[in-house]
């Protein structure tokens, strides 16, 4: 893991979320992206070395959308950055962590990411992004 990559935060409102961050924040989101596999539409805030992700669900089956169903807005993972995603994942089942997604799926920001079951992390769902590359 070479840092936090993003703080994934569910939101029901992905423009007013907007508004809201860029206060709290002082600047605006420099992208907004819908990633179709994830039912999500991402907004993205840059902070030093890492960033902020809104997520809003773009349909009802989508992660975003259940989770907001069970609970309210809020913290929904933290994603890492790695330089091998695949090295990591051998590295992490070694280790007895449960890996959602054998096969590391497109993400937003031009990443491609894995995420592992919150049971096996201490309530907390994590993604692991790395870089496209070429
Ligand atoms: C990839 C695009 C973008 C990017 O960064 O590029 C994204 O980040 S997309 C983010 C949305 N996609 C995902 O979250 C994919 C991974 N998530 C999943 O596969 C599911 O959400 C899963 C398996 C974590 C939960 O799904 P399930 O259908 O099992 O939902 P339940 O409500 O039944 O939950 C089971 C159990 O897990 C707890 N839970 C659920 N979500 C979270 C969470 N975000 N953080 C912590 N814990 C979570 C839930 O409370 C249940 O626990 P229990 O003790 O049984 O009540
Ligand atoms: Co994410």
């Amino acid at each position: 893991m070479r840092k936090i990559e993003h703080l994934g935060i569910a939101v029901k409102d992905l423009e007013q979320s907007n508004q809201l961050f860029a206060k709290l924040l002082g600047k605006d989101n420099y992208k907004e992206e819908v990633v179709e596999g994830e039912g999500v539409k991402t907004s993205f805030f840059m902070i030093g070395e890492t960033k902020i992700e809104l997520l809003e669900a773009t349909r009802p089956d989508s992660p975003i959308a259940k989770f907001l169903d069970k609970k309210s807005e809020g913290i929904h993972h933290i994603a890492f950055d790695v330089e091998n995603i695949f090295a990591e994942m051998d590295r992490l089942k070694s280790e007895g962590f449960e890996i959602l997604n054998e096969i590391p799926k497109e993400g937003a920001d031009n990443k491609i990411v894995v995420f592992l079951h919150p049971r096996s992390t201490n309530g907390v769902l994590v993604e692991l992004c790395q870089e496209k590359k070429g």
